[in-house]
């Protein structure tokens, strides 16, 4: 399963009310932020004064989780990667539904939540619309507690297809990343936090210049994860800039599109390559 590291992941205040660009404070955050996605693929947000956002957030999840199951998968779908997907057998704990709002619509998600809740639920609504939904897919993912002795992988070791995901989640802990040198970092955040990391597609826009770390969530003990991921996509053509290309960086990618590479990864095809976004778009 890999060594555990016992390195960790910088976490990085954004509490401070003058993190707006331009000032001091920007440019050191800048900095750290640039370090940990060069070096990590990620860091841990931190939000001193966001308690509330948090919970609001676990409510909601934990408000869809416990819907019956025949409410839940009125919300399926038959593409992959898209609606609720019940538990599947290799991840036994591990029960999900993605939600994509098209461009400039909420139309989906307000589908979603009708479908959900006819009567309505504010606190849903509320909440996506706080996290700035417009270009993003949510993922809202629950793990059962597997109530052992041993670990049991919640969800196996992948690389988000997005440009930058973020992930928030309730105070039982599995997340793990992978270092360069292929050693496990567990996650640890801090109740009011967020974990951002590094997309694929980001990683390519970047020229590898940023890492894009393979993760996996393990599970222990007796007690559920809830979390809930935010990954953004870009709508046209991702293409890396001029600045990112050197002598010592020669062009990796060719220009491509988000959507088109979005839905090549989901192909039988795609899945035997061990990088696809190379496979895809590699110079
Ligand atoms: O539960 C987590 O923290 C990780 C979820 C994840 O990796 C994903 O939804 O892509
Ligand atoms: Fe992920």
């Amino acid at each position: 399963m890999g060594t555990i590291s016992s390195d960790k992941v910088p976490a990085i205040n954004f509490t401070k009310k003058d993190v707006s660009p331009g000032t001091s404070t920007w440019r050191v955050v800048r900095t750290k932020v640039g370090q940990a996605l060069e070096k990590y693929g990620c860091f841990e947000a931190v939000f001193d004064d966001k308690p509330q956002l948090h919970q609001n957030m676990l409510g909601a999840l934990e408000q869809y989780f416990d819907l019956p199951r025949e409410i839940k998968t009125e919300y399926m779908s038959n593409k992959a990667f898209d609606g609720y997907t019940g538990v599947n057998p290799p991840m036994p704990l591990f029960e999900n539904v993605i939600i994509h709002t098209n461009g400039l619509s909420l139309v989906q998600l307000e589908r979603f939540t009708n479908l959900m809740w006819p009567e309505g639920n504010s606190s849903f609504w509320v909440l996506s619309f706080s996290c700035g939904i417009y270009n993003y897919i949510v993922r809202l993912n629950k793990y059962n507690a597997p109530r052992t002795k041993e670990t049991i992988m919640g969800v196996v070791p992948h690389k988000d297809k997005s440009f930058v995901s973020i992930l928030g989640q309730n105070d039982v802990h599995g997340l793990e990343i992978q270092t360069k040198d292929g050693e496990w970092i567990t996650m640890e955040p801090s109740a009011s936090s967020f974990v951002v990391m590094i997309g694929e597609v980001f990683m390519a826009w970047s020229n590898d210049r940023l890492h894009c770390p393979l993760h996996r969530v393990m599970m222990t003990g007796d007690e559920e994860r809830y979390s809930m991921a935010l990954f953004s996509h870009s709508k046209g053509i991702v293409e890396t800039p001029e600045e990112m290309v050197d002598e010592e960086h020669p062009l990796l990618y060719k220009p491509f599109s988000h959507s088109a590479y979005y839905i090549f990864a989901q192909t039988k095809g795609a899945q035997k390559f061990e990088s696809q976004i190379k496979a895809f778009c590699g110079v």
